[in-house]
């Protein structure tokens, strides 16, 4: 559509700004083209019962959220996860291991907005082929029996790949949003809220209290139409501390202050902890001192914390990213957020599984 062209359907007042609409895939087809198996599905279901047993307190392992920050290889993703899959597997009796598959990217300004976005990372939003390889990637994963996290970030994106899902995140930059509570009252699954960029923890409180209540709103069905939604809100949310603005905020003190928060809101007393972010100050190796810490905490008792993430991939750093150039992209770094190396990952996986053995002692 032509910028300020009047038609039937609009009128000179409306579309100065638009370039383009063009019609989009339906959720429908992705999900018919991709569908799950019982393996994937199972793995999905175990992924999520892991985590809200968790979450509950009725069961004593540890949740890890771990690897990419984003996607842009689904090669080198699902390489990631065959390793995942292995450790996962030799730790199942004290981690609950989630892998991060996250596809869509809340930016500070600009820049790489995630796979579904621009899938060929070369600015030509192809939008379809994105959400189409996002879920196969999603299924691919999930047959290896590892379950999958995601940050839902667009509100039209999850009747793509919510299905296939066992961990939602709700990011720093829209834990405020009215949109993404009413989004997470719908999720199937349990969803962290993530503190803001500036380090407020209560923003993350009051978006676990909003997404726990019902909710009424306009989105779109699984046909791409305009849709009522109704829901009866989602009792699995929590907070993620991921650290500020003003420096990291995985402390036993910032911890037992959010507790006492969720207690006065009257929400479960639990919390996440993001070893990245604000709370590693964007340096991917003290991930490796947040892990230290919080396990040396986990490992004589310390309450509340149900889980910890990390940001993580095959190679250690990142790289940027030049638009229309991926082949020239070393395999395995991030093109997003610094990560810490598949290495350093197994040893700080084994250092909280060890941490959960002690506790339990
Ligand atoms: O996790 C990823 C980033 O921290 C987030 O998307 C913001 O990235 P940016 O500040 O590079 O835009
Ligand atoms: C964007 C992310 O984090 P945050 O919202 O905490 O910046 C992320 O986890 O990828």
């Amino acid at each position: 559509m032509t910028a300020g062209l009047s038609s039937p359907r609009t009128s000179s007042l409306d579309e100065q700004r638009t370039v383009r609409i063009s019609p989009l895939v339906a959720p429908s087809v992705v999900r018919t083209e991709h569908a799950p198996d019982d393996v994937a599905a199972a793995a999905v279901r175990s992924g999520r019962r892991g985590v809200v047993d968790i979450l509950n307190g009725a069961d004593d392992r540890l949740i890890v959220v771990v690897g990419p920050c984003s996607v842009h290889d689904t090669d080198a993703a699902m390489d990631y996860a065959h390793r995942l899959a292995a450790k996962a597997d030799e730790l199942r009796d004290d981690l609950h291991i989630v892998m991060r598959v996250y596809f869509e990217k809340p930016r500070t300004t600009l820049g790489w907005k995630g796979l579904l976005n621009d899938a060929h990372l070369d600015g030509s939003f192809d939008i379809d082929t994105g959400l189409r390889m996002g879920r196969k990637l999603l299924l691919d994963i999930s047959r290896l029996g590892v379950p999958t996290a995601c940050e839902f970030l667009d509100p039209t994106i999850p009747q793509y790949i919510a299905d296939l899902v066992s961990y939602g995140a709700i990011g720093a930059r829209t834990a405020a949003s009215q949109v993404h509570r009413q989004l997470c009252s719908a999720l199937s699954m349990p969803v962290g809220i993530k503190n803001s960029t500036e380090g407020d923890v209560q923003v993350a409180v009051d978006g676990t209290r909003a997404a726990a209540a019902s909710h009424v709103f306009p989105g779109t069905d699984l046909d791409g139409h305009a849709a009522l939604i109704e829901t009866v809100g989602n009792p699995d949310c929590h907070v993620i501390l991921r650290g500020g603005s003003g420096g990291p905020n995985y402390d036993a003190e910032t911890v037992a202050d959010t507790l006492a928060r969720l207690a006065k809101s009257g929400l479960p007393e639990r919390v996440v902890i993001d070893a990245s972010h604000g709370n590693s100050r964007k340096d991917h190796r003290k991930q490796v001192d947040v892990v230290t810490d919080v396990a040396g905490r986990l490992a004589v008792g310390e309450r509340g914390i149900a889980g910890l993430m990390l940001e993580s991939f095959l190679e250690e750093g990142r790289q940027d990213l030049t638009l229309g150039a991926a082949d020239e992209l070393t395999y395995g770094q991030s093109i997003t957020d610094a990560c810490i190396d598949w290495t350093t990952t197994a040893t700080q996986l084994d250092r909280l599984a060890e941490a959960v053995r002690t506790r339990r002692g």
